[in-house]
């Protein structure tokens, strides 16, 4: 399909300029302020209109099996729901079970994946145990027949998929080595265990229990300690899902010291609060329940933007992961029994640009830059994804800056019957979506195709993320002092401690002040 983008203006993370854009075959092929219609071609009017790359969703789980239920958006509604708000791209995360092997679980999510979506979509994959033989299965799916350049370890989810610190530490010492981003779930799975069975104990078996059993200080704990474990291991760490100020805190503390550390905050956790756990109504409450739990303090939606702003948060997501009513009663009886998650992939575009650039926090070029092109290029897939220039894929928003819409499950596209921002009134709207030169969404209608999206295979040794590692590496090399062999001393010979001591040269290896000594 041949079309021609007329009269917009192009945002990419660097740069605003009004150009007209060529697509031929899926990738953009001229960009210039006046291109005469060639014979044939759609020709597609963005007059003050913006001309944005796709959207990058990072963090989803499309018919994730979880907590005894299968996700309701599938890879056909999910990556719909995803076009029609103005995303062209989603990573997902095959989750192996506890003990299972990741090719195995690698082939199933292609499976599942692969005549479904109707957009791109590339893999993460999720280290949900640890032996030598994970190890190295993780060698081969970091392969470029297989396209995985990250793997995510759960902190928390005890006795599902929760790996005890050694197994994330020996995990991200292999993701160094393979040179893949380590992701983390950051939550104290250990004490949120306790204090669940104190909860229910007590009588507090409603969803307010699942924020008292997470409060925020065991989200901030775990995102210290993992970013502490993945400086000691010279591994590149990103953050998924930071829910809280004091999570955010932890990254900015571990960056100030030179550490590789990515932050991202999701779409409900940018536009929505934790006060909807103690509504009065159960299902109410039910369908916000998701891990960490979204913030009690209601200032944390924009404190978040504000570190998206600053750059001390790095991008977006969404974390998609829907259940319907149906799914969530069955914890009405015990809050630990709620399936986990929200939706968020077809509304993240226009609550970043409504709570961002309509705010006045981030500016369009920002905008971009925390929807789509850091993901591009962390996850290594820049500039075919991510950006609005000659050569890359076709992945185009045409984005009315101006327009509002309400956000409503009656015409939302996801699978279920409930929109965690149902109501909220948005200002920045997709009218197109471009998928690789093909118009998937235009006029308020789906044109999509099942199974047309592409597998993208994501390759290792991102620049963005690996290209500090080597140099910090020689740091932290072991030290070792040559000397004599020891020779016991006469008892009378042992000098005075304090006497003539010589100072030894003290280095501070990347983590911290240190007593080695050389
Ligand atoms: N976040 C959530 O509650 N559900 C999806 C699984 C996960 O990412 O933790
Ligand atoms: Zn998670
Ligand atoms: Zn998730």
């Amino acid at each position: 399909m041949s079309l021609l983008i007329k009269n917009g203006t192009i945002v990419n993370d660097d740069v605003m300029f009004k150009s007209d854009v060529l697509v031929v075959d899926g990738k953009i092929v001229e960009i210039s302020p006046s291109i005469n219609p060639p014979a044939g071609f759609e020709v597609v009017d963005a007059t003050d209109r913006l001309v944005i790359p796709g959207g990058i969703d990072p963090h989803t789980h499309m018919q994730l099996p979880f907590m005894g239920e299968v996700a309701k958006d599938d890879f056909h509604r999910g990556t719909e729901a995803a076009v029609a708000g103005g995303t062209t791209m989603i990573i997902d995360f095959v989750i192996p079970t506890k003990g299972e092997g990741l090719l195995t679980a690698y082939d199933r999510w292609r499976g599942w994946a692969d005549p479904k979506v109707v957009c791109d979509y590339g893999l993460s994959m999720a280290i949900t145990s640890w032996s030598p033989q994970i190890a190295s299965e993780m060698e081969i799916v970091t392969g470029q027949a297989y396209g995985i350049n990250s793997f995510k370890f759960f902190l928390a989810y005890a006795g599902v998929f929760m790996v005890r610190d050694e197994e994330f530490y020996q995990g991200m010492l292999q993701c160094a080595k393979l040179r893949a981003l380590a992701r983390v779930h950051a939550e104290n799975g250990a004490v949120i265990a306790e204090r669940c069975n104190h909860l229910l104990t007590a009588g507090v078996t409603g969803p307010e229990g699942h924020t008292q059993s997470r409060p925020e200080e065991l989200e901030a704990e775990a995102t210290f300690r993992a970013c502490t474990m993945a400086s000691q291991a010279n591994c590149p760490l990103y953050v998924v899902h930071v829910m809280s100020k004091g999570a955010a805190a932890a990254i900015a503390h571990h960056r100030k010291r030179g550490a590789v550390v990515f932050g991202e905050p999701i779409a409900a956790g940018l536009a929505t609060d934790g006060s909807h756990y103690y509504h009065e109504d159960w299902l109410h409450a039910a369908r916000y329940v998701m891990s960490p739990p979204l913030s009690r303090d209601p200032s944390t939606p924009n404190a978040l933007m504000n570190l998206l702003a600053a750059g001390e948060l790095h991008l977006t997501a969404t974390d998609n992961c829907t259940f319907d009513c149906q799914q969530k009663s069955l914890g009405k009886d015990d809050f630990t029994k709620i399936p986990n998650g929200v939706n968020g992939v077809e509304d993240r575009m226009s609550v970043v640009w409504d709570r961002g650039v309509h705010a006045g926090i981030i500016d369009p070029m920002r905008f971009v830059a925390v929807t789509s092109t850091m993901a591009a290029k962390i996850f290594n897939c820049y500039p075919q994804k991510g950006r609005i220039a000659v050569g890359s894929d076709a992945d185009i928003v045409i984005w009315n800056a101006n327009a509002t819409r309400t956000i409503s499950k009656d015409t939302h596209h996801h699978a279920v019957d409930f929109n965690i921002f149902e109501g909220m009134q948005v200002h920045g709207v997709p009218e197109t979506t471009i998928s690789r030169g093909r118009i998937v969404w235009a006029d308020g209608k789906l044109r999509t195709v099942q199974g047309a999206g592409r597998f993208i295979p994501l390759a290792p040794d991102s620049q963005i993320v690996f290209s500090s590692v080597d140099n910090r590496k020689k740091t932290m090399e072991p030290v070792r002092i040559e000397r004599a062999p020891y020779v016991p001393t006469p008892q009378e010979e042992i000098p005075d401690a304090n006497a003539n001591i010589v100072k030894p040269r003290v280095a501070v290896p990347p983590g911290g002040a240190s007593s080695i000594q050389f």
